[in-house]
């Protein structure tokens, strides 16, 4: 399923928070939303989720107006990994994981076999099969982080968005994590931090600059010593993983190293 940001401006108290942003993710692709704290990153996944209406613009799934839909149509097609997802009530993994159907069934409708077989594998593929019937309210930050994206995956969405997925994931967690988006097969938009991780994982990265695209394309064309000063005000060396050839960002320590 295509995904179309059509010239979507957000704006609160008269000010554009994301202007005139127009960008596509196409079936199967992971394009990976960066830019610095406050560069508009999250409102435009508000957006996809349709969190925050646009004020101008359209969002278009495969041509559909997505602000146009009923809710539940759109949550078929439309997941979403928020960064203020909270589960505050005392409820098993599973029954949070099995909460991803909820747009496909009937009120107080019991879960197939079919469905309850999706629910495991996908507590299996994020490594949560072990916390099964552990009250969520129980989890680490990065367990936690983990059964939401399972949720989401049960909800068989064809568009996902994750707003800084990564968030209380150790390494092995966060590149597995990574692994999966790109093998999902989903049209995917997810908010990065961590431009290493961004220029392993996406086909393409958008970069946001106070509210306006300032680069899109695939990393090694966009993540330049140049891009990454002039946006995020810092020094760096780009260069190619030896084994990967993906671009990574070497820093430049601040001044002072450290035991200097
Ligand atoms: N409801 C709101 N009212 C006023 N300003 C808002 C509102 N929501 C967001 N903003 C402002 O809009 C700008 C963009 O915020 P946004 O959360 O989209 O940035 P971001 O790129 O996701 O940042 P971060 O990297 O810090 O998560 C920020 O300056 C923020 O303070």
């Amino acid at each position: 399923m295509d995904l179309l940001l059509e010239n979507l401006t957000v704006r609160v108290d008269g000010r554009a928070l994301v202007a005139a942003l127009r960008l596509t993710v196409g079936h199967d692709e992971v394009v990976g939303l960066v830019g610095p704290n406050g560069s508009g990153k999250s409102t435009t996944l508000r957006c996809v989720y349709r969190a925050l209406a646009p004020a101008a613009g359209r969002i278009l799934l495969d041509g559909a107006d997505l602000h146009g839909m009923r809710r539940r149509d759109a949550a078929r097609r439309v997941a979403a990994l928020t960064q203020d997802q909270r589960v505050e009530l005392d409820f098993t993994v599973f029954e949070v994981v099995a909460m991803g159907r909820a747009p496909h069934r009937r009120d107080h409708e019991r879960l197939t076999r079919a469905e309850r077989e999706l629910c495991r594998r996908a507590l299996d593929r994020l490594d949560v099969a072990h916390l099964a019937d552990r009250s969520v309210l129980t989890l680490s930050g990065g367990e936690r982080q983990r059964v939401l994206i399972a949720r989401a995956l049960v909800q068989e969405p064809r568009v996902l968005v994750l707003d800084e997925p990564t968030n209380h994931l150790d390494i092995r967690h966060q590149l597995a994590l990574l692994g999966l988006l790109r093998r999902a097969g989903l049209t995917t938009l997810v908010a990065l931090h961590d431009l290493n991780l961004a220029a392993t994982v996406c086909d393409r990265i958008a970069v946001l600059h106070e509210g306006r695209l300032v680069a899109v394309g695939p990393p090694v064309e966009v993540l330049t010593a140049e891009l990454v000063r002039r946006v995020f005000e810092v020094d760096a060396v780009v260069v190619r993983h030896p084994r990967t050839g993906a671009a990574q960002l070497l820093y430049d320590a601040p001044e002072g190293p450290a035991g200097g």
